[in-house]
């Protein structure tokens, strides 16, 4: 899928070369009873417009910081945020950008439909109801009071809301946090049909999966800094690949068993927790035989490298 999206955006959407986001030395620190706090410490950042970038960190990493100067909610301590070329709240008044936040903004003794109703008509954009209502997938709920939605629904509403300006920019902040599969499968699918219509889509996220399934571009951030930049495909490479974990048998050195793991072609690392051995690496087929047959191994497991992996990957490089 997110070949296809780029294959059909790259013949169809907009031109790149006005960005649609530019961070520039952009420093946040907070005062804190433990002292100052630099939560977002000089990022630099281009998104073309037209884009679909990922922003993927753990937790505390500076994503909802950066993401509230994208949106003139918060003022840097220093450096620069454009959106389109203009101050972040000018864009915000221009309906250029929206956003969906992970916090608060609903009313909950309105109806979705009245929520809907009463968003659109500040933005001038009651014509758009039905559509956005539609294209969200909220017009089963239209009577449904906000109390009664469930967290899936009402991110989903507040999709709608964001969408009711027609935003060049739209930015989400966790956007399926407290969806059950299912429901995420929905949004993003979703998503993607209206990110194939031109509109720029920054997204904060968890999830290495999201980044993967979704997004064109990666960047990884951490500690408040871009760890790494780059198409989301690469990132994956940089990450290791594939995660090889299985049970050594009793009775046999283990240590010998890990050398001749780590002898292997283009392996990232091997660690060992008891018995158990991790392997990791873009050759998971060469590690799974060499642990199944020669080394007696038993209880193979493959996994994708979860962003844990990956962060320790690249905070290990930048370090
Ligand atoms: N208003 C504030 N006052 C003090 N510290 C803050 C404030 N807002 C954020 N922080 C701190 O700044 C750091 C970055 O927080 P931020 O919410 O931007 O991270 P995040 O990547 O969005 O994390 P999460 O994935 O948990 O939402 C954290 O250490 C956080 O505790």
């Amino acid at each position: 899928m997110e070949t296809t999206i780029q294959q059909q955006r790259a013949q169809s959407g907009p031109g790149r070369a006005e960005p649609a986001l530019a961070m520039e030395a952009v420093r946040k620190t907070f005062r804190t009873a433990q002292g100052p706090l630099e939560a977002v410490a000089g990022i630099d950042l281009r998104v073309g417009a037209g884009e679909i970038v990922a922003f993927l960190g753990p937790n505390g990493a500076g994503k909802t910081t950066s993401i509230d100067m994208m949106l003139g909610l918060a003022v840097p301590t220093s450096g620069r945020v454009s959106v389109f070329g203009k101050d972040p709240r000018e864009a915000v008044a221009a309906g250029e950008v929206s956003a969906v936040l992970q916090t608060g903004g609903l009313l909950r003794d309105l109806t979705v439909r009245e929520t809907v109703t009463a968003i659109a008509a500040l933005h001038g954009a009651k014509d758009r109801v039905d559509a956005v209502m539609e294209r969200t997938d909220i017009s089963g709920l239209a009577k449904r009071k906000v109390s009664k939605c469930s967290g899936g629904e009402q991110q989903r509403l507040k999709f709608a809301l964001a969408l009711l300006p027609d935003p060049r920019l739209l930015v989400l902040d966790e956007p399926t946090a407290g969806m059950d599969v299912s429901a995420r499968h929905a949004f993003w699918d979703t998503m993607r049909a209206d990110a194939l219509e031109g509109r720029t889509v920054l997204f904060a996220t968890h999830y290495l999966e999201e980044a993967q399934d979704f997004a064109e571009r990666t960047v990884l951030i951490g500690a408040g800094k871009v760890l790494a930049d780059g198409p989301t495909a690469k990132l994956r490479e940089m990450t290791g690949g594939r995660v090889v974990s299985a049970t050594l048998p009793e009775g046999r050195p283990v240590a010998a068993a890990v050398a001749e793991l780590e002898l292997l072609e283009r392996v990232a690392s091997v660690r060992l927790s008891g018995r158990r051995v991790h392997v990791t690496g873009p050759d998971s087929d060469a590690a799974a035989r060499l642990l199944l047959g020669p080394l007696g191994a038993t209880d193979l497991e493959i996994a994708a490298p979860t962003l844990d992996a990956a962060f320790m990957e690249l905070t290990g490089a930048a370090s």
